[in-house]
């Protein structure tokens, strides 16, 4: 297997200062606050923080779903035909009248490419995730694994200047998502895509990614980012070696004390 190249230093997203308030009827919620980052071309960036710090919120910010309230960000694109981003959510987001090969081609069909391109590029994505032969299947007849195989596919095949992506294996059992933990890497050491992955799970962000942010409790912001100095290519082997458990360690210490100030924080709201 080759092993992939240090992200070069050109910057792909850089954040200022954001800022989101949702502003309800009778209450407004501060979700973000003097949040800012930036991510180069081809880094792995996983943000983790305690449940409800604002990170979807970050993640839909940077995805244009919605506007900050304060602050800017800027993508760095290279050419003006790729899409700025695509989007991975935890829950399937597949369309249910369509083949497999037709979700895979969807983004490409939005942008004109021809037929014959579009429909090579989508087997050539399926194939990466596993899915020769299951092209003409419709999303009902594939298991929550497969289907999520085929969102990862499309979003490649999307070829966007940044892949976003939520929690993308957060629904999956614990065996299901070692294997696409592992099949994200594979695909992502092929190409020269910029991710910046939401996860619950410390272990899969020091797993996967170059560097991690790590969120303080609401309003979040970044309280620390952590540079994962372990050699590539990784498996799930890598899990057993000493810098991987000195860093969850080091991680959970700082997320611990985050988790417990959210847990205070909920507490007195629900006074
Ligand atoms: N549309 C909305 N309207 C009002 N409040 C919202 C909205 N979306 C999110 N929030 C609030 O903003 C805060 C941040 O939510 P967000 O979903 O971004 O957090 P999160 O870190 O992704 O949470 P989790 O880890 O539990 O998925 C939470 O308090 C949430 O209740």
């Amino acid at each position: 297997m080759s092993t992939r190249q240090a992200p070069d230093t050109e910057t792909a997203i850089s954040a200022k200062s954001l800022g989101k308030v949702y502003r309800g009827e009778h209450q407004s919620v501060t979700a973000l606050k003097e949040l800012s980052f930036s991510v180069s071309r081809g880094e792995f960036f996983s943000v983790v923080g305690p449940s409800g710090c604002g990170k979807s919120t970050l993640l839909r910010i940077i995805a244009r779903l919605i506007d900050a309230t304060t602050g800017d960000f800027e993508v760095n694109s290279r050419e003006g035909s790729r899409p700025e981003n695509s989007v991975v959510f935890q829950e399937h987001a597949l369309f249910p009248w369509r083949t497999v090969q037709k979700n895979v081609e969807f983004g490409l069909e939005m942008r004109g490419v021809p037929k014959q391109e579009r429909s090579s590029t989508a087997r050539d994505y399926l194939r990466k995730v596993g899915l020769e032969g299951f092209e003409d299947l419709y999303p009902h007849q594939l298991s929550g694994g497969m289907q999520q195989r085929v969102n990862i596919s499309r979003a490649f095949a999307n070829d966007p200047e940044v892949l976003l992506m939520d929690e993308p294996l957060g629904a999956l059992d614990a065996q299901t998502r070692h294997v696409l933990q592992e099949e994200l890497l594979r695909i992502w050491n092929e190409e020269d895509k910029t991710i910046i992955y939401i996860t619950h799970s410390l272990e899969e962000a020091i797993l996967m990614s170059d560097r991690i942010g790590l969120m303080t409790s609401r309003p979040g912001t970044l309280k620390d980012v952590y540079e994962v100095d372990i050699p590539r290519p990784r498996t799930n082997k890598t899990r057993n070696r000493s810098d991987f458990n000195e860093l969850y360690s080091e991680l959970w210490d700082s997320l611990e004390d985050e988790v417990q100030a959210s847990m205070e924080l909920r507490r007195a709201e629900s006074q």
